[in-house]
């Protein structure tokens, strides 16, 4: 049994003549707060796509607990939870026990109340507001619901694509709180996207750098700096060291 939760060799996806992930290699340990940092277009939805069987790899490979994505899709997905940064505008004449209920049928998970309120809890959404629409609700809890939806099949590994994209600071840390009790409580494995330098230094200790496609870095956080300015000079430099 592998120890890594995600391990990638020389991943490449290309659109036609674009290159949009170019030969990427690292490993994520079991356990792990992970970050992918990347700037707009860098290649982090791409290489998420791919991790969660929804994109093919053109060459290269990828492993989720020792399963390889394109030869075994259906084990990969038994281990998996994916919030991408689309919220449940499209659910808001459903409540969230509702929504949540829905997901778990569709899943055929046993014990779907137990499941909903068990979900709903581990992201700290208060008892009062489960039984209201999730069109009433503030954009970070529309962000709980989803991550709530991505805990119904208990996962190992987590992926968040860019989860506080559109939030307010207030909002957003809340998440940033959020995310950090969950990789203490549930020992799930978070993948978390973001091209938020103060985001994955808050929350990641272990870190991988896009540009442009391809891996800039990979390592611990530390190593680019113990305050934010030196981190986003570093990380600067590194984005634009690869143009
Ligand atoms: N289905 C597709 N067809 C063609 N090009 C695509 C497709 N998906 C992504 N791309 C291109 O691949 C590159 C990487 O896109 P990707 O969405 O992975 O970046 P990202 O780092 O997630 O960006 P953002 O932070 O803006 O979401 C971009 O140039 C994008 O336009």
């Amino acid at each position: 049994m592998t120890d890594f939760a995600i391990e990638t060799h020389a991943l490449s996806r290309s659109f036609g003549s674009l290159v949009a992930v170019d030969e990427i290699s690292f490993k994520v340990a079991k356990g792990e707060l992970y970050g992918f940092l990347g700037l707009n277009g860098a290649g982090k939805t791409t290489t998420i796509r791919m991790l969660t069987t929804l994109l093919p790899p053109t060459s290269g490979s990828a492993r989720l607990w020792g399963h390889d994505v394109a030869s075994e899709p259906l084990a990969v997905r038994q281990l998996i939870g994916l919030v991408s940064d689309e919220t449940s505008e499209s659910q808001s004449d459903w409540t969230a026990r509702e929504y949540l209920a829905y997901f778990a049928r569709i899943r055929g998970i046993e014990g779907v109340s137990e499941t909903v309120e068990r979900c709903l809890t581990s992201v700290g959404l208060a008892q009062q507001f489960r039984g209201k629409l999730i069109g009433t609700y503030s954009t970070g809890m529309k962000r709980r619901v989803e991550i709530a939806r991505a805990l119904l099949g208990r996962p190992k590994v987590l992926f968040l694509d860019e989860p506080t994209r559109g939030l307010d600071l207030p909002a957003k840390r809340e998440t940033w709180r959020l995310l950090k009790d969950l990789a203490a409580q549930e020992s799930v494995t978070t993948f978390l996207s973001s091209h938020d330098a103060q985001e994955i230094r808050t929350l990641c200790s272990e870190i991988s750098i896009v540009a442009a496609g391809r891996l800039v870095f990979t390592g611990p956080t530390r190593e680019l700096g113990s305050d934010l300015d030196t981190f986003e000079d570093r990380l600067i430099k590194l984005l634009t060291s690869s143009c």
